[in-house]
């Protein structure tokens, strides 16, 4: 960093109280004792190190626990060391060098500096070298709440929840025997004195019981014997993948025979969990499944890895769909064939490296709460799972403050969405962009029942006519209708978004020559809709948009009109001028009503947030007075932009009908058949006074449409935007 640069930003750090966090790059050059430019610290470079140790003194551990050495090398050879002649400077991790390349020196070298700026007024924390080093990653955390005064700090506590599913279902010889059960509960019971309220969560298909060999089935008849000591939740009856089920009563017949198993068997059934084989149907959801579950075991929550994607596990999200709270699972490494220690993926130093500081350990110090997945095969053999969570559940008591602890998974479920509010709102994803996605999505769906384009509004610019003009299309086909809000499905933008993918999916029913086909949807609330633009690029990425814009002023006066013939009372009892002219402390319905009626005119604002999702590419902008005035021409050039071929030609197919004053479709030689009374409407002309103020009002948006229409490569520049602009500054 130059001078100037590092003067501006020591004075920032000086003023605002702002620690740095820095860390040593590797070089080519091995240096011995260079000082670094400017401070009383000396470093060496490209050692190897072994045996790390934590200084206990320090006041910047918090998540990490002093006391014990990480026997072993440190990853790499090019590690920094510090060494330091000035009381600022305290150590606080350190390491020996490794004996193999050095002669024996016992003195331990500063791998991680704290500065506490009594030399230059800048608080510091230096690292020599990257975070490779897993007990580095953890002091890198305890730095960031050290130099932040707390305020970037993670929670102490973490929750931990082990599910062994397939109880009952293993192959012969793959399944629990006593003596497995036995080490099953000594185990739950020495994890028990380190996290409290853990027990194991087990996850029946009842069909399968009593189907090993005759060692095997005492074993099954032994984890009965301890029904109360465990934690049980629903599989499925047969193991079948829920979604391969068409019919919602066949699922709820077979989940009616696990639950019946339960009660003859005595296994608790108010859990109120339960998870689906591979996970199918959870996500993306096969209604199906939720339907049954509910009827069945009134289900509140369950865990699922697919949602959003499957990697990274650290992305995975929950959300709530029909009320039942979907929990993201964690990855732990083992699956129904890693059954023996040894032949773990990569072997024992393999799984030895995932728990002592590895993926697994991190999974757990990053995550407030951890829900994994095993299966009853991982218990049985050389019981490879009671050796891995105990192993890292010792390890992190060794290493960390963290406070572990378990619940039933009713109670992880809420405090899940306490922690993560943001996340309830489910976000859904096109089934057929993942291929794990679509292996689990039932067999009677397909990926053509998606739109290709979407009409976005906003309302009162004329979509229903482009919605009408464009069915006319042999190849382009609309959604059906909604018995709620006729020709638009609205589903992006309300509450249709929690009905889920098969509701707006019904809208669109495959039809034979599906590729062909150009399947759109209108609804012109997308357009302003806050959340609109994430979702809809979550479903359909590669849909085109189209929108259509004209003056915000007279699109702002049609919309008044509108909501006062369909009965508003407000709107009825105010005049335009009083509603648009509403000032912040004007009743509330009445603020809300000019909000309404105003806020869909600043279409820069609202552009900006689609193009935050969609490239500018699949944006295509209708003049809506070209709309209005030369419909042909504005949807062959519509055409174009779809790249529709053959282009069907309009201009045998619209008509201007003086009659209703506008463009209609031609029915027969001397017919049209026009929209109704509600589009095109006849109302007395707005009030110059009310024209003026919003020409005033929507000034700075129309700028910046006049700025985003150019940077969108615009040649034109609509009439009525020059129009309200021009007017407005020569008022
Ligand atoms: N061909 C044709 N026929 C009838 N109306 C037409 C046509 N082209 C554009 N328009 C203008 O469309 C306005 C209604 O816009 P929308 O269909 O987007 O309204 S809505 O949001 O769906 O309610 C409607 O607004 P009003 O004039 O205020 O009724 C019309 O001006």
């Amino acid at each position: 960093m130059d001078k100037w640069n590092r003067e501006l930003l020591d004075k920032y750090c000086r003023e605002y109280s702002v620690g740095i966090v820095g860390f040593a790059p590797p070089g080519e050059e091995s240096l011995v004792g260079a000082q670094l430019k400017g401070f009383p610290l000396f470093i060496h470079t490209n050692l190897r190190l072994k045996d790390a140790q934590l200084n206990a003194a320090s006041p910047i551990l918090r998540l990490t626990r002093s006391g014990e050495t990480a026997w072993g090398p440190l990853p790499g050879g090019d590690w920094t060391i510090f060494q330091a002649n000035h009381s600022t400077y305290e150590p606080l991790a350190w390491a020996h060098r490794d004996s193999l390349d050095y002669p024996t020196n016992r003195s331990p070298l500063a791998t991680v500096i704290q500065d506490h700026g009594r030399y230059d007024g800048i608080q510091r924390v230096l690292f020599g070298g990257g975070l490779r080093f897993w007990l580095h990653k953890l002091l890198l955390l305890d730095s960031l709440s050290y130099l932040s005064h707390g305020q970037l700090s993670l929670s102490l506590n973490r929750m931990i929840l082990v599910d062994v599913d397939d109880i009952f279902v293993g192959e012969k010889s793959t399944r629990l025997k006593r003596d497995d059960v036995m080490a099953l509960l000594a185990t739950q019971q020495r994890i028990q004195a380190l996290v409290p309220g853990f027990k194991f969560n087990l996850g029946f298909s009842g069909k399968y019981f009593h189907h090993g060999t005759a060692e095997e089935n005492l074993g099954d008849d032994m984890l009965l014997e301890n029904v109360d000591r465990f934690t049980w939740f629903s599989h499925m009856w047969n193991h079948q993948q829920p979604h391969l089920y068409e019919n919602v009563t066949h699922l709820q017949l077979d989940m009616a025979l696990n639950k019946q198993f339960a009660k003859d068997h005595g296994i608790p059934t108010v859990s109120g969990y339960s998870v689906s084989p591979h996970h199918s149907g959870v996500y993306p959801v096969h209604e199906g499944l939720y339907e049954a579950w509910k009827r069945v075991w009134n289900i509140k929550v369950t865990s699922t890895e697919e949602y959003p994607h499957l990697r990274p596990a650290r992305l995975r999200r929950g959300f709530i769909h029909r009320n039942i709270m979907v929990l993201p699972r964690q990855t732990c490494g083992l699956f129904t064939h890693t059954i023996f220690i040894e032949r773990y993926p990569g072997g024992r130093d393999k799984l030895d490296e995932s728990i002592q500081g590895g993926e697994l350990f991190q999974t757990i110090v990053y995550n407030p709460i951890n829900i994994f997945m095993t299966h009853m095969s991982n218990y049985g053999n050389d019981r490879l799972a009671l050796y891995t969570f105990e192993s890292v559940i010792k390890f992190i008591q060794c290493w960390t403050n963290l406070r572990l602890s378990s619940s039933p998974p009713l109670k992880l479920g809420e405090h899940y969405f306490q922690l993560y509010p943001e996340e309830a709102d489910p976000v859904w994803g096109n089934p057929c962009d993942d291929q794990r996605h679509q292996k689990i999505w039932s067999r009677n769906k397909t990926c053509d029942q998606l739109p290709r384009f979407l009409v976005i509004g906003p309302q009162k610019t004329g979509t229903t006519a482009l919605y009408t003009f464009l069915s006319i299309h042999p190849a382009i086909s609309s959604n059906l209708p909604s018995p709620d809000t006729f020709e638009e499905i609205q589903f992006f933008n309300g509450k249709n978004y929690y009905k889920g993918l098969d509701w707006y999916m019904s809208f669109f029913p495959a039809s034979k020559n599906e590729s062909s086909r150009y399947l759109f949807e209108k609804s012109a609330t997308y357009f302003d809709g806050e959340l609109v633009p994430r979702r809809a690029h979550a479903l359909l990425p590669r849909a085109k948009l189209i929108t259509i814009l004209l003056s915000p002023a007279r699109r702002a006066y049609s919309w008044y009109q509108h909501t006062r013939v369909h009965g508003d009372p407000v709107a009825n009892n105010y005049s335009f001028h009083s509603v648009i002219t509403a000032s912040d402390t004007a009743p509330k319905p009445l603020r809300d009503l000019r909000n309404r009626c105003l806020n869909p005119g600043k279409y820069a604002q609202h552009l900006e947030r689609w193009l935050s999702f969609y490239p500018p590419q699949q944006l295509h902008i209708i003049d809506g007075e070209q709309l209005r005035q030369n419909p042909v021409e504005t949807l062959h050039e519509l055409q174009r932009f779809l790249k529709i071929t053959p282009a069907f030609n309009y201009s045998s197919h619209l008509r201007y009908d003086p009659k209703k004053g506008f463009f209609c479709q031609v029915t027969n030689e001397d017919r049209t058949k026009c929209l109704g009374k509600s589009k095109g409407r006849q109302y007395p002309p707005m009030e110059d006074k009310s024209y003026k103020f919003l020409q005033r009002y929507y000034l700075s948006h129309n700028t910046a449409l006049v700025k985003l229409l150019k940077r969108l490569g615009s040649r034109t520049i609509p009439q009525w935007l020059k129009e309200d602009l021009t007017d407005t500054v020569m008022t």
